[in-house]
C-alpha cells in the first residue's frame, strides 16, 4: 500500500499484469515537498513506488519516504549460496533518490547503512510508556526481555529498566529455532515481563521465550513488537494463555482480529 501525503493511493492492472499508474490522481494530492509512506504488501509495491517516484520527478516535486517496514531487512547477511537481497533492495531504493529515508523498526543496523539518506524510528522504544500504564508494570519488580543478542543491542539503551536477555540458537536455511536460554538472574518469583522486539512472524521465538520466563516465575507476559505479521493468527501465540497480550502497530497489520492484540496507528504515535 502507498500513500502520497496521508493519502493512498489506488493502483489499477492492465490485462496483461502491468501497473496502470492514474497521474491525475498523483497530481490531485503532491505538492512541491510529499511524503511517500510506503507499507510492504509484495514486491509489486516497489514497482508502484518507483513509478510515483519518477513520476514526481518528472513534476520537479521533491519527496521523502517513510517505510513502514524494510521488506528483506531480515536478510541482512549471507550465508553459503543465499543472494543479499536486502542489498538488492536497499540499491533499488537509492536509485530513487528520495530527499531522506525513514525506516521503521529496521531489524538491523545494515538497513541503515545500506539506504542512503535513512534515518529509524522504534515503536518497540517509543510506544513502551504506554504499555507500561497499561499493563501496571513496576520498575522495581518487573521486567523487560530482549529474545536476542539483536533486540538487547536495539532495545538495550532504555534506562531504568531491570533486564533480561535471551540467548537464541536458529537454523538460517529452515527458520527452526533450535534452543533458547535465558541470561540474567531474578530475585523473586511473580513478576510480570515484557518481550520488546522488532517482528512477530509465527510467533515461536516469544512462545519459547515465555515458556523459559515462566519456568523461572514470571506471572504475567506480554509483547511489545514494532511489527507483527498476519502469520500471528497461524501461529500458537493467540490460541493459548502463554502470553497474556501483544502490543504492536498497523506497519503490517490493517488492524487487530484478536481481542489479544493491540494495534497502534504509526501515525498517531
Ligand atoms: O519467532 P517468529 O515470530 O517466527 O519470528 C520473530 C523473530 O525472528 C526474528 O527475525 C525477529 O527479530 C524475531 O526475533
Amino acid at each position: 500500500m502507498i500513500q502520497l501525503n496521508g493519502v493512498v493511493l489506488e493502483f489499477k492492472l492492465f490485462p496483461n499484469g502491468e501497473t496502470l499508474v492514474d497521474g491525475e490522481q498523483i497530481l490531485n494530492h503532491a505538492n512541491e515537498l510529499n511524503i511517500v509512506t510506503f507499507k510492504y504488501e509484495n514486491d509489486s509495491d516497489l514497482i508502484k513506488v518507483m513509478f510515483l517516484k519518477n513520476y514526481l520527478d518528472d513534476l520537479n516535486f521533491k519527496a521523502s519516504l517513510v517505510v513502514y517496514y524494510m521488506p528483506y531487512s531480515r536478510m541482512d547477511r549471507v550465508e553459503g549460496a543465499s543472494a543479499f537481497t536486502l542489498k538488492y533492495v536497499s540499491n533499488f531504493i537509492n536509485s530513487l533518490n528520495f530527499d531522506k529515508v525513514t525506516l521503521i523498526e529496521p531489524h538491523s543496523d545494515v538497513s541503515l547503512a545500506l539506504i542512503n539518506k535513512s534515518t529509524a524510528r522504534y515503536p518497540s522504544v517509543e510506544l513502551l510508556d504506554k504499555v507500561i500504564a497499561e499493563v501496571g508494570f513496576n520498575l522495581h519488580e518487573d521486567y523487560l526481555f530482549f529474545p536476542d543478542a539483536g533486540a538487547q543491542k536495539r532495545y538495550g539503551k532504555v534506562k531504568g529498566y531491570q533486564q533480561l536477555v535471551g540467548f537464541k540458537v536458529r537454523d538460517f536455511q529452515t527458520g527452526q529455532i533450535r534452543k533458547l536460554d535465558i541470561v540474567g538472574s531474578v530475585e523473586r518469583k511473580g513478576f510480570k515481563v515484557i518481550i520488546v522486539d522488532d517482528l512477530c512472524s509465527y510467533g515461536g521465538t516469544f512462545i519459547l521465550s515465555a515458556e523459559k520466563l515462566k519456568e523461572i516465575g514470571a506471572s504475567e507476559i506480554y509483547l511489545l513488537v514494532g511489527h507483527c505479521e498476519k502469520s500471528i493468527y497461524k501461529g500458537k501465540i493467540l490460541e493459548t494463555d502463554t502470553i497474556d497480550k501483544v502490543f504492536t502497530t498497523n506497519s503490517m497489520l490493517d488492524q487487530a482480529d484478536h481481542e489479544k492484540i493491540h494495534v497502534f496507528e504509526i501515525g498517531g504515535m
